[in-house]
Parts: structure tokens; C-alpha cells; sequence
């Protein structure tokens, strides 16, 4: 669009689609698939990033990581911001630093975060999440058919374990029907006229319209808090006792309590620690859940890539013992198996959005404060400049000649800037040691039907709006050798 107002000294907004009288873009925001619709826009206006508007909301898009490196991290003083959420307090949402605005509030919540999520810290989680995964190699051995209830249960379980020492074993816990309660129930209120759709990964869960005859917003509302409430004091004040108790172990929320017996600790600083031990619920299950159900589908798939990985790692351990997280430098291979699976499936392909807080120029062309911005991390991961045959899994792009992992880090599907993923060291180490423990058990294969055919796996995913998901698919566990049988089922 090339309109041009006061405020932007005549240069125009960045290319897009031509916004109509009244309803400016309206039409045509996407409901699905956005990701791959705004690749489209790029190669139509020619452009490595696009502009649109609607309804009040401007809308940023960028395609190229050149772009999402200059504005979000080389101009992170003004790409910081989170776009508002009118909601929040009304469903007592304040906890979640993710919707914080760029500010003081963010800042002392994202520096507890990174004091106690950063790579070094993140080993004080290291055997919890060790019991966790062990704990799933044992369901996949016995119940192989519910592999991704397995998952699931393992990507709810692990966080509330390391926040809290809350044990879930169950979908049922309360806390969990609280926690998703909550979600399912306040996402429609976030998505006024539907234009907001792609902005947080939370309004994936769209599911009770508003409109339904009889129901009150006010009384959803109440609920939503009482959700929010329910899944911030439970395992909150089960740790609280556990550790009055003297029981406790070692989690995030344990370390404050005893930071807080010894040398004392604010209000404000008490109620970051809860807030933050709140936000990594949401945070860290969808995306881990997402990850492993993508992980499992590419390797039934990709049968040499398995072999490869196992071989490595029956070089490295051998068969007598699982790996543990002092291995994983040994084993570039995986590593790169972990690396390509976010590569070829990003949980979130829009990221997480981030606003303007000023005016900006770029590139001749004028973006106006308070727009949102995405880093399209589909549209970067698939850039064939940077990632020849992009839609090949191929694990060895992350490998140089000799085998090792290259040097550059950066993981896209973790974000960008000020805002990048703060759990990214814990995802990390997390996703790492389940895809090597999993590959060191058992060999993941297609399941057959009747006649022992193969069943085939297609490469659809669910996109809800902004979290995507392998769609449901079968697969099969087949433990390794019996010595490795012996070996997860003396885990219990
Ligand atoms: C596969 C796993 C994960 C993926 C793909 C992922 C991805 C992301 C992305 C894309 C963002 C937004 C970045 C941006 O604004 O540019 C984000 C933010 C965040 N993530 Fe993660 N995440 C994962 C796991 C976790 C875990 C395990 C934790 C907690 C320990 C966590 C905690 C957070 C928090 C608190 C934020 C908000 C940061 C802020 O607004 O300053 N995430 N994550």
C-alpha cells in the first residue's frame, strides 16, 4: 500500500495488499496456514517484508531473517513491545510476562528468568528431567499404542516438576484442568473481529464462541479467573508446604524459598517468582508437545536417519547404559536431528508477536508506531538460500565436514531479540535428551495394518492459527535388543 500520512514525511508504508475504504485489509488477513499465505504476499509485492492493516491493527510481516536481525535485534530498543491485550486483568492473566510490555515489569521479571533458566542454571533441572524421560522410555516399552498421550503427559509433567516438584500424572489433575480451562475458555475474548488471530499461540484454542445463546461474557470471565487463580495457588502452595515441610527438592520455586529464609525477599520480587513459574506452564507444553509429535512422525519417515543416529550412539554408549546430558557433545548427530526437527517444523511459525513503541523508517518506507510485527520463522526456515532443498529433513545441514555442528546457534522457532524464547536452554536440554534416550531404545517405524503393510504417514499438520501440530498419525516403538528391554524396564 502506498498511503501516506502526515506523520510519515511522505514516505510510504512498507508493500501489501491494497487496503479497501473502510475495512482497510480486512479480507484479507488469513485464518490458517498465514505462514505460507505471507510468503505468497512477499513474492507478489516483491518484497522480503509486507505491511497490511484492519480495523485499527497494523501488521508487520517479516520474511527474511535479514530483516527480523535488523529490526529486532539491531533496533531492539523499539521492536520490543508486546501488542495489547485488553483482557489480561479481566481474566487474571497479569502473570504472564510473555503479554508484559516492554518496561520495567518485563525487565525484572526477564532477568529473574534468565538468572535461572540460562544454559548453566538450567543443569539443576538436569535429573528431574532425566527421571521424566526415563519414566516415558518405561510407558513406551509397556503402551507403545499412546505414544503421544506419553508425550503429552511428559511435556506437561516435566515443567511443573521443575517449577514446583508438582508431580502430574494424571489429565485430570486439577491443576491441569484449571490451567487448560483457562486457556480454552478465555482465547475467544482475545480475538476481536478475528484480526488479532495470529498474534499469540495461545488463541490456537478457539473453541467456545461467545455468542453461544445465554452465555454471559461476565460469567465466562469469572471463570477464567477462577482458572487462573486455581492453576497459580495449587502447585504454588504445594511447593510452599513441601518446603515448610522440609521435603522439598530442588525446583525454581524451592530456590526462592530458601533464598527468601536466608537473606529475605520482596513482595514484588515473591510474586515474579510465582508469575514467572505460572507463564512457563503455557509456554513450555504446547511447543514441547508440538516438537515431540513432529520428532516421532520425521523419524518413522526417515529410517536412515535413525540408523545414522543409532549408530552414533551405540559407538559413544554403547548398550549398556541410556544416555545422560554429558553425552550430548559426542553426539553431533542427534544434536542435529534436534536442530532439523525445529528447522523443518517450528512450533510457533509466526513466533510470538512483537510491537513498535516509536515511529520507524526503514528502508524508504515509514512503519508507525504500535504495529505489529512478526518474524515469519516458517518463511526463514524455508529460505533456499540459506537452507538448500528446505523441504528435504535433512539433519547433516547442521553438520560441517568433519562431522561436528556448525557454529552458528541460532535456532529460529525460539524468536527473536529482547524477546526470544527466555526457556530456550531448558527446551533444549529437555528435547535433546528425549530424542537420544528414545533413539538409544527403540527403533520408530510406520505401524502395519492387518496384512502387514505399511502404513503410510502423510506430512499434514493442524495449524490453529498460530501453533501447529503434526496432524494424528500411527506409529510404532520396537525396543532395540532385549538388553536394552532389560534396561528400561528396570527404570520402574
Ligand atoms: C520447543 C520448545 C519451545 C519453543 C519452540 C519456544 C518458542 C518461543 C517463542 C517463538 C517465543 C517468542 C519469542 C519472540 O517474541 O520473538 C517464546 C517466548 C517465551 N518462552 Fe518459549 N519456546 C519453547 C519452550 C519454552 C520453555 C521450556 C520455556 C520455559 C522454561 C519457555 C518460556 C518462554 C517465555 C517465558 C517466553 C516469553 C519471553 C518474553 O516475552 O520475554 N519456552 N518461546
Amino acid at each position: 500500500s502506498v498511503f501516506r500520512t502526515s506523520e510519515s514525511h511522505g514516505a510510504p508504508h512498507p508493500p501489501g495488499p491494497k487496503p479497501k475504504p473502510l475495512i482497510g485489509n480486512a479480507l484479507d488477513f488469513p485464518t490458517s496456514n498465514a505462514q505460507e499465505v505471507y510468503i505468497e504476499w512477499g513474492t507478489k509485492y516483491n518484497s522480503g517484508f509486507v505491511y497490511a492493516s484492519a480495523m485499527g491493527n497494523k501488521i508487520l510481516i517479516l520474511n527474511k531473517f535479514k530483516d527480523a536481525d535488523e529490526l529486532f535485534e539491531h533496533r531492539a530498543r523499539k521492536y520490543s513491545d508486546r501488542p495489547e491485550i485488553p483482557v489480561t486483568k479481566l481474566f487474571g492473566w497479569e502473570y504472564n510476562l510473555a503479554l508484559y510490555p516492554y518496561g520495567d515489569k518485563w525487565r525484572f521479571h526477564r532477568k529473574i528468568c534468565q538468572q535461572n533458566f540460562r544454559a548453566e542454571a538450567t543443569r539443576d533441572y538436569y535429573e528431574v528431567l532425566l527421571q521424566k524421560v526415563h519414566g516415558l522410555l518405561s510407558q513406551l516399552l509397556t503402551d507403545p499404542a499412546n505414544f503421544d498421550e506419553h508425550q503429552r503427559m511428559l511435556s506437561i509433567s516435566a515443567p511443573m516438576m521443575t517449577m514446583y516438584g508438582y508431580d502430574v500424572k494424571s489429565f485430570e489433575d486439577p491443576c491441569i484442568v484449571a490451567a487448560e480451562g483457562g486457556i480454552t475458555a478465555g482465547t475467544p475474548f482475545l480475538v476481536p473481529g478475528g484480526t488479532l488471530i495470529n498474534t499469540f499461540p495461545i488463541l490456537a484454542k478457539i473453541k467456545v464462541p461467545l455468542w453461544l445463546p445465554g452465555v454471559s461474557t461476565w460469567r465466562i470471565a469469572a471463570r477464567i479467573r477462577d482458572f487462573s487463580h486455581e492453576m497459580q495457588r495449587i502447585p504454588y502452595e504445594f511447593a510452599k508446604k513441601a518446603f515448610d515441610e522440609g521435603t522439598e527438592m530442588e525446583t525454581f520455586m524451592s530456590r526462592f524459598f530458601k533464598k527468601k529464609t536466608m537473606f529475605g525477599a520482596s513482595e514484588e520480587e515473591e510474586r515474579a517468582f510465582k508469575n514467572i513459574a505460572s507463564t512457563v506452564y503455557g509456554a513450555a507444553s504446547d511447543t514441547t508437545i508440538s516438537t515431540f509429535r513432529s520428532f516421532f512422525y520425521l523419524m518413522a519417515v526417515h529410517p536412515e536417519v535413525q540408523r545414522k543416529a543409532q549408530e552414533e550412539i551405540d559407538q559413544v554408549i554403547g548398550s549398556e547404559r541410556l544416555p545422560d546430558f554429558e553425552d550430548r557433545a559426542s553426539l553431533p548427530y542427534t544434536d542435529a536431528i534436534y536442530r532439523e526437527v525445529l528447522r523443518y517444523a517450528p512450533p510457533l511459525p509466526l513466533g510470538v508477536a512483537h510491537s513498535l513503541s516509536e515511529d520507524d523508517y526503514y528502508k524508504g518506507y515509514f512503519i508507525p508506531k504500535g504495529t505489529i510485527v512478526f518474524g515469519n520463522i516458517w518463511a526463514m526456515t524455508r529460505d533456499d538460500e540459506v537452507y538448500p532443498e528446505p523441504h528435504k529433513f535433512k539433519p547433516e545441514r547442521h553438520l560441517d565436514n568433519n562431522g561436528q555442528l556448525c557454529a552458528d546457534h541460532r535456532i529460529l522457532a525460539y524468536g527473536f531479540g529482547r524477546r526470544v524464547c527466555v526457556g530456550k536452554h531448558l527446551a533444549s536440554a529437555m528435547l535433546w535428551i528425549t530424542m537420544a534416550s528414545v533413539l538409544a531404545c527403540f527403533r520408530i517405524e510406520k505401524s502395519k495394518d492387518e496384512f502387514g503393510k505399511e502404513i503410510d504417514i502423510s506430512d499434514d499438520y493442524d495449524d490453529f492459527g498460530t501453533l501447529r501440530h503434526k496432524s494424528k498419525y500411527q506409529c510404532s516403538f520396537v525396543p532395540r535388543s532385549e538388553l536394552v528391554k532389560h534396561l528400561v524396564s528396570g527404570l520402574q
